[in-house]
């Protein structure tokens, strides 16, 4: 028995060293196979980590690599242009250096070198209507986005209306993220409308706020959206009150149709000639309603109601006396800016052809002394900030064939051209890569409460437009634009100077001479 076992164990330990021999061999053999695989591996991790390779989000970028330089003999800095290099490192920007430290810095770096061209923090946008969800077929996160990047917009601030339904609540903003995540191809911020709806409704308007709106708009004339209402002085003062707990602005469409003003008489008018439009918005729709807005922004003086909220004067068209008040209000210390657009420095009132409603805005382009009063203003600094006011629409709503500027739809496509159109525009007033920086970028990241934003500075997100200043080009069919309907932007078949060559995001190469990076890494900015 004794024997038997031992026997038997004996076998068993045989066969249990024949088993550990065949597997140490099917093991060695199994090695051999994946040690090869093994050291590719380690080899890729030691290469990712060495560059900055994503492995992750790199659809999110043309580039391969996170780590690298910016090179060029002209960046926009506050402390002036310079030549040198920016370093980005992930989402940021990590250094800044002159061209005379610029030998010191290791050479194994990646070096993006853009010669003559523009480095020049990406601008900020606080006036768009990208009209998404609802009326995505005007316009939409995607394509919009996309004309943003192509145009050197890196953020840009969603206005609260023509998007179904309007953002006026925690609800329809819930209703506005959803639709903006992962559709955007620049980072997008909201504004929240107020309305009569919640404008005594604190509660409403606070819960509006945490939930992350950058701030309120309001406008003093009817919209053209039904459900966007008009606000009169009263509801804007309850605003700013809840806003100055908040720190946070209130942008305004400053026309009204006051009872003071007597309104001419359209009648035999004819609604095709551009004429007839500018006669139904006075400068004094624009003067009556800053007049107005005055007697509330006392309330933002230091001590005052609502000492911490800002009033925002936007698309100022009337250089006159509607000007001459705001400047007023800021002598008195009143917390007010103000901006205005693109194409009220590009065009006059004399170069627009009967029926030609792809200039309908409001309020209107005005005549050509209007404009040189304009240039004139904001080469001075009494005009705060550049805005596109991109506001888009079906081209059947622009009525381009019947050419009847009183029913057409208002609204100015502009999104990927604002930066070529105030450098073409802008050159003879003698404008300078910092005014150019300061407008699109610092000023806006202000308004918008963005920190890390609107300027090349280390510790900065690392948004960056790279551009061209002698570069012309035509705005014509093969040009690639990104917005839904190139047919109604007043802009096409113009001659620009100042071509975007490439558009940085947190670091990621979102766009590049025609070319987007595959996905949309765009994120919502929502106030804290
Ligand atoms: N509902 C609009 O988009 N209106 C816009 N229309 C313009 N500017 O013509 C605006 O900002 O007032
Ligand atoms: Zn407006
Ligand atoms: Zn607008």
């Amino acid at each position: 028995m004794r024997r038997f076992r031992e026997e038997r164990s004996g076998r068993v330990t045989d066969r249990l060293r024949l088993s550990c021999r065949r597997r140490g061999a099917e093991m060695e053999g199994l090695l051999w196979r994946v040690l090869p695989l093994l050291a590719l591996l380690s080899s890729l991790l030691l290469y990712s980590y060495f560059s900055g390779f994503k492995t992750s989000h790199n659809d999110c970028s043309l580039l391969p690599y996170s780590h690298y330089w910016i090179r060029s003999k002209r960046i926009v800095t506050p402390e002036g242009v310079i030549a040198g290099a920016v370093e980005v490192k992930g989402r940021n920007i990590t250094s800044v250096v002159k061209e005379e430290d610029w030998q010191g810095i290791s050479k194994g770096e990646r070096v993006l070198d853009y010669g003559e061209a523009v480095v020049m923090p990406g601008l900020i946008d606080v006036h768009a209507h990208l009209d998404d969800p609802g009326r995505s077929d005007w316009e939409g996160f995607p394509s919009g986005t996309k004309a943003a990047a192509a145009g050197g917009i890196t953020t840009l601030v969603d206005m609260p209306l023509n998007n179904f339904p309007s953002t006026v609540s925690t609800e329809t903003l819930e209703l506005k993220i959803k639709a903006a995540e992962k559709n955007i191809y620049v980072d997008v911020g909201f504004w929240g409308g107020l309305v009569p709806d919640n404008a005594y409704n604190s509660s409403a308007l606070e819960a509006l706020l945490q939930a992350g709106v950058l701030g309120l708009k309001s406008f003093m004339c009817p919209s053209g959206i039904d459900d966007f209402p008009m606000t009169d002085a009263s509801h804007i003062k309850e605003g700013l009150s809840v806003l100055a707990k908040y720190r946070r602005p209130l942008l305004v469409h400053a026309e009204v149709q006051p009872d003071s003003i007597s309104m001419p008489d359209l009648d035999g008018d004819d609604p095709r000639s551009y004429y007839t439009y500018l006669k139904s918005r006075p400068p004094l729709m624009e003067e009556g309603a800053i007049r107005e807005l005055l007697t509330v922004s006392k309330d933002t003086r230091p001590g005052g109601r609502s000492e911490g909220a800002h009033l925002h004067v936007v698309h100022l068209s009337d250089a006159s006396s509607s000007l001459e008040l705001i400047e007023e209000a800021k002598r008195n210390g009143e917390s007010v800016t103000v901006e205005t657009c693109p194409h009220y420095l590009a065009f006059s009132a004399e170069d627009i052809q009967d029926g030609d409603t792809r200039f309908k805005c409001a309020p209107p382009i005005r005549d050509a002394a209007n404009k040189e009063k304009l240039w004139e203003a904001l080469m001075a600094g009494k005009i705060d900030m550049l805005s596109s006011d991109h506001s888009p629409t079906v081209p059947e709503l622009k009525l381009l064939r019947d050419g009847n500027f009183l029913r057409a739809w208002g609204g100015i496509s502009s999104l990927q051209f604002v930066l070529p159109v105030t450098w073409t525009y802008g050159r003879k007033y003698g404008l300078t890569l910092e005014q150019m920086a300061h407008w699109w970028s610092k000023r806006p990241a202000e308004l918008a409460g963005q920190r890390l934003k609107g300027a090349i500075v280390t510790g900065n997100y690392a948004d960056i437009v790279v551009w061209d200043p002698d570069t012309e080009f035509y705005l014509d069919d093969n040009y690639p634009v990104f917005i839904k309907h190139p047919t109604i932007s007043a802009y096409m078949g113009r001659r620009l100077a100042g071509k975007v060559l490439a558009t940085f995001l947190t670091g990621n190469l979102v766009y590049e001479e025609g070319k987007h990076a595959p996905a949309a890494c765009g994120a919502t900015i929502l106030a804290k």
